[in-house]
């Protein structure tokens, strides 16, 4: 069922580009008996920021990993930027997956690497014709561009949390991805440092012109953030709009989320 609830479009921080860089439809995906995406649609454009919420258990991680194609859905298309993820072989979804960031929620950076050595790990990964010289120049713009420039020489285990959070989007900024998908970005950090992020995210969105889509049960963080929030409920898309549309829903299957 979708609520058909509408974006207003007045009320949202910036208008994103219309043509979308993902769109999935009726997507559907189950394990065994347990169903978990049932006839999911959902179109993202060109420089929007959607933050999709649900339940734990909806299925927001199974459909973040339907999209980079590290599950296989049952039926439905996701096409990023026109080409069919679910029709691709290994290869051609590697090269996919360059357009692609990820930011995990636990940051996944290499506990054994200083700030500098997990930075340039994936552009030598990835970009094998880089040189030294232009892999520092990148380094050094990837902590610039999150004011972490003086932590180039130490380990993740001296920095904050908030730091290690503007690290790992540095590294996830650092290949130039034109779509990022975050897994709960502020989760587990202080009220301000959780905004700090979300603005160093809009910031950087804006700079790189980035779309993005978000999983994030911190409402703060999907105020601040999010052009459009998805409701991942029963399977499918149930309510479809802007903060301020949804919060003013009298369904209190949407209600729940905004107390
Ligand atoms: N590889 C798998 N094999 C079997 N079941 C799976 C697999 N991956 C996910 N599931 C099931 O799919 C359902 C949705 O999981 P998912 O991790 O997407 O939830 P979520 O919405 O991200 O929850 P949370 O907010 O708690 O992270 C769960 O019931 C989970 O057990």
């Amino acid at each position: 069922m979708n609520t058909g609830v509408i974006a207003n479009k007045a009320e949202e921080k910036h208008q994103p580009i219309s043509n979308p860089v993902i769109v999935i439809e009726h997507l559907c995906k189950r394990f065994g008996d347990n169903v978990i995406l049932k006839d999911f649609s959902l179109s993202v454009k060109r420089e929007e920021n959607v933050v999709v919420l649900g339940k734990s258990g909806a299925g927001k991680s199974v459909l973040i990993k339907c999209i980079i194609g590290l599950l296989k859905p049952d039926k439905g298309k996701i096409l990023v930027f026109g080409d069919d993820v679910t029709a691709m072989d290994e290869d051609a979804l590697a090269k996919a997956r360059t357009k692609i960031g990820f930011l995990f929620q636990a940051n996944a950076l290499y506990d054994s690497m200083t700030v500098r050595e997990n930075l340039e790990f994936p552009l030598r990964r990835h970009w094998t014709s880089l040189g030294d010289n232009e892999i520092g120049k990148m380094v050094k713009e990837a902590l610039e561009n999150v004011g972490l420039t003086h932590t180039s020489d130490m380990m993740p285990a001296e920095l904050s949390g908030g730091m290690l959070k503007r690290i790992a989007l540095a590294r996830t900024l650092i290949l130039k991805p034109e779509i990022i998908l975050y897994d709960e970005p502020t989760t587990g950090l202080d009220p301000v440092t959780a905004k700090e992020i979300d603005q160093l995210i809009l910031t950087l969105q804006k700079k790189y012109k980035t779309s993005s889509i978000i999983i994030s049960h911190d409402m703060n963080c999907v105020r601040n953030i999010a052009d459009r929030v998805i409701l991942l409920l029963e399977g499918m898309c149930y309510a479809d709009g802007t903060y301020n549309t949804l919060e003013r829903s009298s369904d209190p299957k949407i209600n729940q989320f905004f107390q």
